[in-house]
């Protein structure tokens, strides 16, 4: 599977690639221009015959540097405000890599709503698309200045794994300032072996990933090992590998044994299913009785009012709801056909009396099949 996993990488045609503050910035947390320069090569090699997608994060380290400021800001509004500065600077080193070859980036600042809700995520998804046809570049990054702390997506590696699942792309690459994920932390433990392969990201594996122990990163191994089990549960092969020595890169679309390779699950979900699946923040709880469930996971089936048992939380027609069993266990996540109330009403009944109750009827099903996705 190693092998196979690697040469699809070489046959790679459209690419996620992201880059993380630690790979963009000197020890010191300064924007390590030189580096930058090199890693635009990379990119560059990356874009010849192939669509690509950066994400890129270092607008706050950007920022704090031009602003002088000695430490990351704790709060908010200082986040935003460094982002501000740092994100027009971060797209001027980008403009300036991709210039040198008259290749054009566009850039891209995104939200978690902007892959939360059906129509926007249809709408990033759709200019996306547009820019890969027109041979553009885009470099994506979160809009730090209007995303406030529980829109945020937290790290630029589930950003670019969600993106990586909106774009349906054949590889996501994380570059990082380590070669990839350890048996520990490689800063503490000096014994730390490198992982070459991950067959499947088993709560062993994300146990080895800690938190982040530098001053201007987020995220941490561990995001990054979440983003590439995302990833490859979408069937799509992820490796984190290092940003810091020029080449890696290069050699991961190659099929080198480079860097951590996270293997895919075998089947690729459906965008869609996809995007219910993890893109989506739940607004309620339907918990349904044994007959469902069964319904639900072997015969993939819909949830009919019928199965419904409680109704938990107030959302609105086609808000993301989970679906629990009896003991409490979320098996599945689907988008509402009816709200809460509504819900409430016909809970239990069959669906031949919907509009008797209601005075009027939607669909049968409270969760329609194509809105579902199994967890
Ligand atoms: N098991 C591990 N393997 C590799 N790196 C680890 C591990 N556990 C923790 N880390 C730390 O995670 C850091 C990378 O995360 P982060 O600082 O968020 O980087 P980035 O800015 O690239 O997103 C590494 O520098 C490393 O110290
Ligand atoms: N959006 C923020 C980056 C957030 C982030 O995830 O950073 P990192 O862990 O370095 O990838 C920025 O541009 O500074």
């Amino acid at each position: 599977m190693t092998d196979s996993a690697r040469n699809a990488l070489r046959g790679a045609r459209r690419v996620v690639v992201k880059i993380g503050t630690n790979a963009l910035t000197s020890a010191t947390g300064r924007f390590n221009r030189p580096h930058f320069d090199a890693l635009g090569q990379d990119l560059l090699w990356a874009a010849e015959g192939r669509e690509l997608v950066v994400v890129s994060s270092g607008a706050i380290a950007l920022g704090m540097e031009r602003l002088g400021l000695p430490a990351r800001p704790r709060d908010i509004p200082g986040k935003q405000a460094c982002a501000a500065v740092g994100q027009s600077r971060l797209m001027q080193a980008y403009e300036e890599a991709f210039g040198h070859a008259a290749r054009t980036v566009a850039q891209v600042l995104l939200t978690h709503e902007d892959v939360q809700e059906r129509r926007r995520y249809l709408n990033v998804k759709h200019t996306l698309d547009r820019l890969l046809a027109a041979g553009v570049v885009p470099v994506i990054n979160e809009n730090d200045t209007v995303s406030v702390d529980e829109l945020k997506f937290g790290d630029n590696d589930t950003l670019a794994s969600l993106v990586a699942g909106v774009v349906e792309a054949d590889a996501l690459v994380l570059l990082s300032d380590v070669e990839g994920l350890y048996t520990a932390d490689p800063r503490r433990d000096a014994d730390a072996r490198l992982m070459t392969s991950v067959p499947s990201v088993t709560p062993e594996v994300l146990a080895l990933a800690g938190d982040t122990v530098s001053d201007v990163g987020t995220g941490g191994m561990a995001s990054k090992v979440r983003a590439a089990a995302r990833a490859a549960e979408l069937g799509i092969p992820c490796v984190i590998t290092s940003g810091a020595v020029p080449g890696r890169l290069r050699g991961v679309l190659q099929g080198e044994p480079l860097g951590t390779l996270f293997e895919p699950a075998g089947s690729r979900r459906s965008a869609r299913t996809a995007w219910i699946a993890h893109a989506l923040r739940p607004r309620g709880r339907l918990v349904v009785d044994a007959g469902a469930r069964e319904a639900i996971v072997t015969g993939k089936r819909s949830l009919l009012p019928s199965g419904v048992t409680g109704v938990e939380g107030e959302f609105s027609r086609g808000d993301p709801v989970d679906l629990a069993d009896a003991s409490g266990l979320v098996f599945a996540r689907g988008l509402s056909t009816y709200d809460a109330n509504e819900l409430r009403r016909i809970t239990g009944r069959r669906s031949a009396d919907i509009e008797a109750v209601l005075g009027y009827r939607y669909l049968d099903e409270a969760v329609h099949r194509d809105d579902l996705a199994v967890l």
